[in-house]
C-alpha cells in the first residue's frame, strides 16, 4: 500500500547563500495492509521529513513514494489533494480549522467530501466524540475555543472518521490521559484490522510496541557525509 523506495531529500537554504543540505539517502520502506511501522531514530534523524515526504509536503530529491500506486514524488497538485481525501490520512498532533464550523462538522466533513451521507456522517463523528470522550455540549461549539488537549482529541476523531487505505500518525497518543490513550490505541487496531497501512511517530514506547508490528530506524537513511 505504501511503498517507498531508494528516497532521498535535501534542503537548499534559500536565505543562507543556497547552501544544499542533504538529510536522507536511500530511505526504503514497505508498509501493506494491516500493518502498522513504527519510525524511530533519534531527534533529528529525519522521522517528520519522511512522513511529509509521504504526504506530499515536500519534494523529494529522488527515488519513488508509492501510496495505493500514485507517486507522490511525481504527482500533480490535484492528484495529491484526490489521494488525501479519498486515500491518504494524517493524524497529526494539532487541529488545523476553519473558525466557526461546529465541532461536529469538523468531524464528520472527511466523510461528507468522500460523499458519505449527512446523516451517517454525523453518526460517525457522534461515535468518535463520544469515545474520545468530548462532552456533548461541546459539539455545537467550534473547537478554536477548546482546550488544547480537547483539541488534539477532536483532530484525532477527525483523522479516523474516513476509513483511509493508508494512514500517518505523527505522535498520536501524546499528552493524553491514560484513558484517551487507551482509545486512540484502539482506534488505531480497528484501523489496522479492517486493513489500513500505517506509519506512526510514537515516543510512547509501551504504545509502539503495542500497536506496530515492525520499526525503521530513521538514522539508517542518515547521508554519509550528514552522519
Ligand atoms: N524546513 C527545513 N529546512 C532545513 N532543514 C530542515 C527542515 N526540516 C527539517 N530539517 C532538517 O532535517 C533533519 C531531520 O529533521 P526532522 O524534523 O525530520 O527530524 P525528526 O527525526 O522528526 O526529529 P524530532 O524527533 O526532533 O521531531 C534535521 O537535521 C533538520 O534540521
Amino acid at each position: 500500500m505504501i511503498e517507498i523506495t531508494n528516497l532521498s531529500k535535501t534542503f537548499t537554504l534559500h536565505n543562507q547563500g543556497g547552501v544544499v543540505i542533504p538529510v536522507m539517502q536511500g530511505a526504503n520502506v514497505s508498509v501493506g495492509a494491516g500493518e502498522c511501522v513504527g519510525l524511530i531514530g533519534a531527534s533529528g534523524a529525519g522521522k517528520s521529513t519522511l512522513m511529509r515526504l509521504v504526504y506530499g509536503n515536500y519534494l523529494a530529491a529522488g527515488g519513488q513514494i508509492l501510496v495505493d500506486g500514485l507517486d507522490v514524488t511525481q504527482a500533480e497538485p490535484r492528484e495529491i489533494l484526490a489521494l488525501r481525501r479519498d486515500r491518504l490520512g494524517y493524524v497529526s498532533q494539532f487541529l488545523r480549522v476553519v473558525p466557526r464550523v461546529p465541532t461536529l462538522d469538523v468531524v464528520a466533513e472527511p466523510l461528507l467530501s468522500v460523499g458519505v451521507d449527512p446523516e451517517t456522517a454525523r453518526i460517525r463523528a457522534r461515535t468518535l466524540l463520544s469515545r474520545l470522550n468530548i462532552p456533548e455540549r461541546l459539539w455545537s461549539l467550534s473547537p478554536t475555543s477548546f482546550s488544547g488537549g480537547e483539541q488534539q482529541r477532536v483532530n484525532i476523531a477527525r483523522g479516523f472518521a474516513h476509513e483511509y487505505p493508508a494512514m500517518l500518525l505523527d505522535e498520536p497518543t501524546a499528552s493524553l490521559d491514560a484513558g484517551n490513550r487507551e482509545t486512540v490505541l484502539s482506534l488505531i487496531e480497528e484501523a489496522k484490522a479492517r486493513g489500513a497501512a500505517i506509519i506512526g511517530i510514537f515516543h510512547d514506547e509501551a504504545a509502539r510496541d503495542r500497536v506496530c508490528d515492525r520499526q525503521i530506524n530513521v538514522s539508517d537513511f542518515t547521508p554519509e557525509a550528514a552522519a
